[in-house]
Formats: C-alpha cells, structure tokens, sequence
C-alpha cells in the first residue's frame, strides 16, 4: 500500500506520465521536497533518479535503468551480518527471505541507497556497485571482448609472439599473450626449447593441464597408434576438439618438435567470425544452430586403447541472457548419427549447418600457418577451428590440452577483463 501510495506520488511529482523520468538540471536539486523521498545529483556522480512499484524498486543512474526486484535487493545484501566480505561469500539464506517482502523506508542520496526492511534491517548498496552489477547494467557490456578476424584482418593487426623468457618471466610478457588470446583465440609462443617438458612448462604458466584419454602431455606422429585421423598423413579439414565431451577442452596448445618432409602446414578459421555472420544473414540458421542439439562420438578399439565418448550439444552456444556466443562444438568427422532432431527440423538444420560451413570454408576466413620447433600456439578451442593439410615425411607434434576456467582465472589475476 505504502509503495503503491508513493509509486503515485512520485510519478505525480515528476509530471506527465508519458515522460516518467525527469531531465535533472545540471546544478544539484532536490526534485521533491520531501527529503526521505527525493533524489539528488551532485556534479561528480552521475544523476539518479528512482521510483517504486509493487514488486520492485527502478533506479536510474547516469544512462542505466535498473529494474530491482526486492527480494534481489534483500538477498544481496552487503552488511556484515548478511555477507562475509573476507571470504566473499553469502551468510544471508536466501530462503529466509518472504518472497512478497517490500521496504518499508527507501532513500538515496549521491552515493547510496539506503533501503530499511519490515525488521528493521538496514540495506546498503552503493550507486556504482548497482549500476555495474544489475542486469541492465551487464548487459550493456559483453562478457568476453573479442575481436573477430578473417586472415586480412589478423594478418594486418600483426600481433606478435611473445618470447619465451618474457612470457615465463615477467608479468606483462604473460599479460600481453593473455590478452592476444582473449582478444584473437589464438596466440603463439616464441623461442620455446622444442622438447615435451618444456612445451609443459610453457603450457602450465596459464591454465592446468587437462589430462584426457589422449594423456597428460602427448607426442603424435602418422604412426596410427590411435584410432583417429589426427595420427595419419591426411588432410584433416578445419574442427574443433574433443566435441564428443560434454565440456569440451578449452585451449589445445601445439609445439612441432620436428617436421623432415612437405606440407602439413596448419589452418586457423574463427568460428565465432563466422557464425556471426551467419547471424547477421540468417538469424534463423543461426537460432537452428544454437537450439538444435546434437551428439559427438569417439569410439576407439586399437590395441589397447579402448573408449567410447558421447556428448549432447548445439553446435553454437550461447548465453541465454545476452546471446553471446561462448563455444562452437563443430567437428563433421566425430558427429554422431543424427538422431536428437525430429523430421521437423532436420532438414533445415541441415541448411543451418551448411550456411556455417560456407562461411567456415570461405577462402578469405583461412589463416594458414607453418608450425615450426620453437613456436608453440594455443588456440581457443572454444572458438577457433584447427585443421591441417595433407604432409609427406617424419613430422612429430607434442601438446596437450587445458582447463578454459583457470586460464581465465590468470587472465583475471592480471587485471584482464575474462
Ligand atoms: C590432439 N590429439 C592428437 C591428442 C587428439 C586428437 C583428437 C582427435 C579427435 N578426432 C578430436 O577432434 O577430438
Ligand atoms: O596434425 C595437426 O596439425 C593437427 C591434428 C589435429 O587436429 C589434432 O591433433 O587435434
Ligand atoms: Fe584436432
């Protein structure tokens, strides 16, 4: 009642309906004159205007307009006896909270917004704090920064390798790889000792190795000692790894120890460049794409290595709440048989699939590199697709896979936006 009553009033005070929030002066005023219930502006901090409903408090400061339901506002509580601020985490059980709770004192000054609940809790938030943590306030920014390229584009941006001393060594050797990988998918080592220990090395200064059925750390050659293409002389068109876990392997780190022979050079393709432009051309494969899931199979029988791998997933995924893409599981050697999609569907999924394959196939999308002793590259397996060409000779490459969280987590460490 007493929100409703002042929902009322303060519409009432800000003046025509249509227009709920008021162009605030550029010297501070208070618009009510009711001090418990006005907003103020003070030059430094950006203005803020507020207004209660039913179930929620609306807030606008500077350009963000947050939608705050109370028992959110209740739940997230910052005091002492709700929140433990040295380790972080909730005291508060959410559980205790009435669901049909509502303020009974509301008030904001330049900094802050003061909310007393029915027993008298006081609740703190600061303006700032809000206007960075709310919805509306995420969903103005992407999670993950990205910058999306075609061989043109990552050609001509020159990002350099960082050297190995530099990226073991010091913080903003680490830092500028981190960052060239954050923004690119892909980023290269350089100057590493061309050995299986030394690769680990390189790989464990970012992430935890994720050991997996093919290992910690492996070698491979065309010596078919695995029952997968990957272990012959063939071609392998471009994919991503290890679709058939349910979460796939994060980052896939290369180092070719050594290559006697012709070809085998490496092909790069940004899945996430492409499906975008799936999306600005055909949102509706894109949305296929997306909702459609799929199973991946690994079945090995050879000598003694013997695995059965099964995962179910859309080939684009994306977060649901701000439709950022966050992982392309396409690989067409490991896709099991169809058998997750109604006769509905399966036939434009099959018109979805193949408008990424165009875009994925395009010449100009294709960073071809030629992996050489010394230069390791880690790729976004999340992201970017890997393939090779076909090669003669001796040709051995070592590497090993990594947990996509904890490079994260360094990255954020770093001050990198992860
Ligand atoms: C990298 N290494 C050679 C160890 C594994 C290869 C895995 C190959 C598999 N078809 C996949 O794409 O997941
Ligand atoms: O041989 C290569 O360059 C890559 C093979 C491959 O796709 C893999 O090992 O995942
Ligand atoms: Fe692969």
């Amino acid at each position: 009642m007493w929100c409703q009553r002042l929902a009322w009033l303060l519409r009432g005070c800000h003046g025509s309906p249509g227009r709920r929030w008021p162009r605030l002066p550029q010297a501070p005023r208070p618009i009510l004159a009711a001090p418990a219930r006005c907003q103020t502006t003070v030059p430094a901090s950006p203005p803020c205007a507020w207004q209660l409903h039913q179930d929620h408090l609306e807030l606008r400061y500077g350009s963000t307009v947050m939608r705050l339901d109370f028992v959110w506002l209740r739940d997230h509580c910052r005091s002492a006896s709700c929140y433990n601020a040295k380790t972080k985490q909730r005291s508060l059980d959410t559980a205790s909270v009435d669901l049909a709770i509502q303020p009974q004192a509301v008030r904001v000054d330049e900094t802050t917004l003061f909310l007393t609940w029915p027993d008298g809790h006081v609740t703190r938030y600061g303006l700032e704090w809000l206007a960075k943590n709310s919805y509306e306030g995420q969903k103005q920014q992407v999670m993950h920064p990205r910058i999306l390229w075609n061989a043109e584009i990552y050609q001509q941006a020159q990002v350099p390798s960082i050297d190995c001393r530099r990226f073991l060594e010091t913080h903003e050797g680490l830092k500028e790889f981190l960052q060239n990988f954050l923004w690119y998918g892909i980023a290269f080592v350089e100057n590493v000792p061309p050995t299986k220990e030394d690769t680990e090395i390189v790989a464990k200064r970012i992430s935890i190795i994720r050991e997996t059925i093919y290992g910690r750390m492996w070698y491979f050659t065309s010596d078919f000692s695995r029952g997968d293409t990957a272990y012959t002389k063939l071609a392998l068109d471009r994919h991503t790894d290890t679709t058939y876990f349910q979460e796939p392997c994060g980052i896939q780190v290369f180092h070719c120890l050594k290559h006697e022979g012709t070809g085998g050079r490496t092909l790069l393709v940004d899945g996430f460049h492409a499906a975008e432009q799936v999306r600005l051309q055909a949102p509706e494969h894109f949305e296929l794409l997306a909702k459609v899931p799929l199973k991946h199979e690994y079945v090995e029988n050879v000598g003694d290595c013997h695995n059965h791998m099964i995962a179910v997933g859309p080939v684009l995924n994306v977060y649901p709440w701000n439709n950022e893409l966050y992982l392309i599981r396409y690989n067409n050697y490991d896709r099991a048989v169809i058998n997750t999609v109604p006769h509905a569907v399966v036939h434009s999924w099959y018109h979805a699939h193949r408008a990424l394959t165009t875009e994925l196939r395009r010449p100009h999308n294709e960073l071809w590199v030629k992996l050489k002793p010394g230069k390791a590259l880690f790729v976004d397996n999340w992201r970017v697709l890997h393939g090779r060409e076909a090669f003669t000779g001796y040709r051995q490459l070592c590497g090993c896979y990594l947990t996509r969280d904890d490079m994260l987590n360094t990255a954020r460490l770093l001050g990198l936006q992860a």
